[in-house]
């Protein structure tokens, strides 16, 4: 039974809730449920911690980001078996991805705030300058496609900065953020710096609420985002929102054609598309419109099949596709649930799937899917391009593939999103600038951004 991690050590309190493996469906662990006086403990904890961490100067905070890393690196195999237990993730993918970016976020972020200059203006007979103040208490809520890579997205930063938090992560994926806790404990990391509280979304919303909290940063659905910002509106807490994303792809005619065919299918049906960078709309240069939707229908069926997270996640993919039939939509591959003949036939399975030839306005193309489907659509134009891409109420990220240096800077350019990649997906510098326009979020984290985010600067000025 997994317990809350507060002040440092186990508690085991509140009514368990089960977990279940995606792969077959079967229970695979039981979790403590956080009642309103556990997340007021951890609450207290964290403020309690939080006087003596902010007063360490950065140089050793950006030591104990380290030696947290080093620890995720000495628990790597158990990080990865606790993430696939609840995610059904491929092997490959939670050994190259989700769990080695914990380790580099607390890296980054190490070196980030440690190298981090402060502004300082010198008039005639007068010094400004700005020292940085952590913002307290920071409650981090996560989500479950890539649980490990964002909880430590979120916490590498908000620690280096001097905050303390209370992290609540997914109910569907407890395991990675319960052998973080572990490791804050063998690490040695004073108590109270880390919470660690499970629950359903009730949970979170008890420390979103709680007056003890003094922000919030969140990466998961629009809808929920839209519910914790009510939540904190009249005591406008800060907040960091990573949204949803309806993201566009655009093949030129001049691109390198197996390049696009890889990168478009990695861009699509990476962690079952439930990346909220993966792309649910491709628009095609006509002249290349049938062999690129050809090569992408082949690769949909050479993907290995990965679950999606629960059986109400799996109904929401499998509505969008009968919705797609209903509406006339030509099914390229896919469109409905694998059968394997085994254990996995009682799991969130569904098929990757291609479809073309439904409206920009349908439903399919307008909301959010997460799953590993996508709508291929031809277009003329680069402006007709820019207009279809821009075309949606998200602006998280995008992809362009072509050969043009010229093309690849004035199209990247007009496209309304956080994130353009070129001839490339979800290549990632930690460094630069990330999140979202429009309904995909608010702000950006990532690089000396996310430390912006995560202190409040003071400007002193002095006569001379
Ligand atoms: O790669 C990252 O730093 C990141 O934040 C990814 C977010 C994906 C959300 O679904």
């Amino acid at each position: 039974m997994l317990t809350h991690f507060i002040g440092g050590g186990p508690l085991a309190a509140g009514k368990s809730f089960p977990v279940h493996d995606p792969v077959t469906g079967a229970v695979v662990r039981h979790v403590h449920e956080a009642d309103p006086e556990v997340a007021d403990r951890a609450v207290r904890a964290a403020r309690e911690a939080a006087r003596d961490w902010a007063a360490l100067p950065v140089g050793e905070r950006a030591g104990w980001m380290r030696r947290l890393a080093e620890g995720i690196e000495r628990r790597f195999d158990d990080l990865v078996a606790a993430e696939i237990a609840d995610t059904g993730k491929p092997l490959e993918q939670t050994r190259t991805l989700d769990i080695p970016r914990g380790i580099a976020n607390f890296r980054a972020f190490a070196e980030i705030a440690a190298q981090r200059p402060d502004d300082a203006f010198h008039l005639a007979g007068v010094l400004s300058y700005t020292v940085h103040r952590p913002l307290g208490v920071v409650a981090v809520i996560v989500p479950w496609n890539l649980p490990f890579l964002l909880m430590t997205w979120k916490l590498a930063p908000a620690l280096v900065s001097g905050n303390t938090v209370v992290v609540k992560p997914s109910e569907h994926t407890p395991g990675s953020a319960a052998v973080f806790a572990e490791i804050c404990a063998e690490t040695g990391l004073p108590p109270g710096v880390v919470n660690i509280i499970f629950g359903y979304g009730s949970a979170g919303r008890l420390l979103v609420e709680h007056p003890g909290v003094d922000a919030v940063t969140f990466t998961g659905s629009t809808a929920t985002g839209t519910a914790i910002m009510r939540t904190v509106a009249e005591r406008v807490k800060p907040i960091s929102f990573e949204l949803g994303g309806k993201n566009a792809g655009l093949v030129f005619e001049d691109c390198d054609l197996d390049r696009a065919v890889e990168g478009t299918a990695r861009s699509v049906f990476t962690n079952g598309g439930q990346v909220c960078l993966c792309t649910e709309r491709l628009y095609v240069q006509r002249s290349i419109f049938e062999e690129f939707c050809g090569r992408l229908a082949q690769s949909a069926r050479e993907v290995e099949p990965q679950p999606m997270i629960s059986a109400e996640h799996r109904d929401k993919v499998l509505s969008f596709y009968a919705l797609a039939r209903s509406e006339g939509a030509k099914v390229l591959t896919g469109g409905g649930v694998p059968v394997f003949n085994d254990h996995r036939d009682s799991g969130y399975f569904v098929e990757p799937t291609v479809v073309a030839g439904l409206s920009e306005w349908s439903r399919f193309n307008r909301e959010e899917i997460f799953g590993p489907v996508c709508h291929v659509a031809p277009f003329d134009s680069e402006a007709e391009a820019i207009d279809l891409a821009n075309g949606s109420d998200y602006g998280l990220a995008a992809t362009l593939w072509t050969t043009n240096l010229d093309r690849a800077h004035r199209v990247a350019q007009r496209l309304e999103a956080g994130l353009v990649w070129v001839n490339t997906w979800y290549l990632r510098d930690l460094r630069t600038p990330f999140g979202g326009v429009k309904l995909s979020g608010i702000g950006r984290e990532g690089g000396a951004r996310s430390l912006d985010f995560y202190s409040e600067p003071t400007t002193i000025t002095i006569k001379l």
